[in-house]
């Protein structure tokens, strides 16, 4: 599986993904700058976290008229897979490939921690692998991290079981309903807040992301992880 991972200039988790993707699941990803004008020949898009254009205005709100956005927007229609990680899932709903929007924390702090998460959803392309009601964990590191959305669309989101983490034990940032991903429709856009990436391997000390990762991948490589 060919993957792309869009660099913005402020991304500062695509080397934790790239990592992730090529020296832990031994997968092709590459790079691609958000002045690229094609996703022609990719088979999974991912946006990596960080802090695009500083944040500015809103975060995620200039990337998403970046050169690369219009492809990608292709992409997700196509129904390819779409993961948005932290700040990549702040500008996938900015760019209303998902509803609602991240706003600040409610604490108006930057909250950089391990959060304890439910997955809710194990029947999507990007949480096969994990139990219905696993708990997990990961770390969480966002000023704009409360997800908001109207009551009509936070009802669609439960009643078609397209959230897909939520927070457990706490929530960290006032996020309705504990929201910490959610997934289109569709079921091919995957936006979190939680970062998979740094939870690959056991020298990071969590593995819980790692199946974010092989269920996209599932069948097609046999990861470090799983040989170990
Ligand atoms: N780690 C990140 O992607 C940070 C996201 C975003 N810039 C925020 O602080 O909310």
């Amino acid at each position: 599986m060919r993957i792309a991972i869009i660099v913005f200039p402020g991304s500062n988790c695509d080397v934790d993904l790239f990592e992730a993707l090529h020296s832990v699941c031994n997968t092709d990803a590459q790079y691609v700058s958000y002045r690229e004008k094609s996703l022609a020949d990719f088979d999974a898009v991912m946006i990596p976290g960080g802090f695009s254009y500083g944040d500015y205005l809103r975060c995620g709100a200039i990337a998403r008229f970046s050169n690369i956005m219009p492809e990608v927007v292709k992409f997700a229609r196509a129904g390819k897979p779409v993961l948005g990680i932290c700040n990549g899932f702040q500008i996938l709903t900015e760019a209303g490939l998902l509803p609602g929007a991240l706003k600040k924390n409610n604490n108006l702090k930057f909250i950089c921690k391990t959060a304890a998460l439910t997955v809710e959803n194990n029947a999507t392309l990007f949480t096969k692998q994990y139990h219905s009601k696993e708990k997990i964990y990961l770390p969480i590191a966002h000023a704009d991290g409360s997800y908001y959305a109207e009551k009509n669309v936070l009802s669609q989101l439960e009643d078609q079981q397209q959230v897909v983490f939520r927070y457990a034990d706490e929530n960290p940032n006032g996020s309705l309903n504990n929201i910490a991903g959610i997934i289109n429709e569709r079921g091919n856009v995957l936006g979190m807040m939680p970062h998979p990436e740094r939870a690959v391997e056991s020298l990071l000390g969590n593995v819980d992301g790692l199946r974010v990762f092989k269920s996209l991948l599932e069948g097609k490589v046999r990861t470090k992880e799983a040989s170990r």
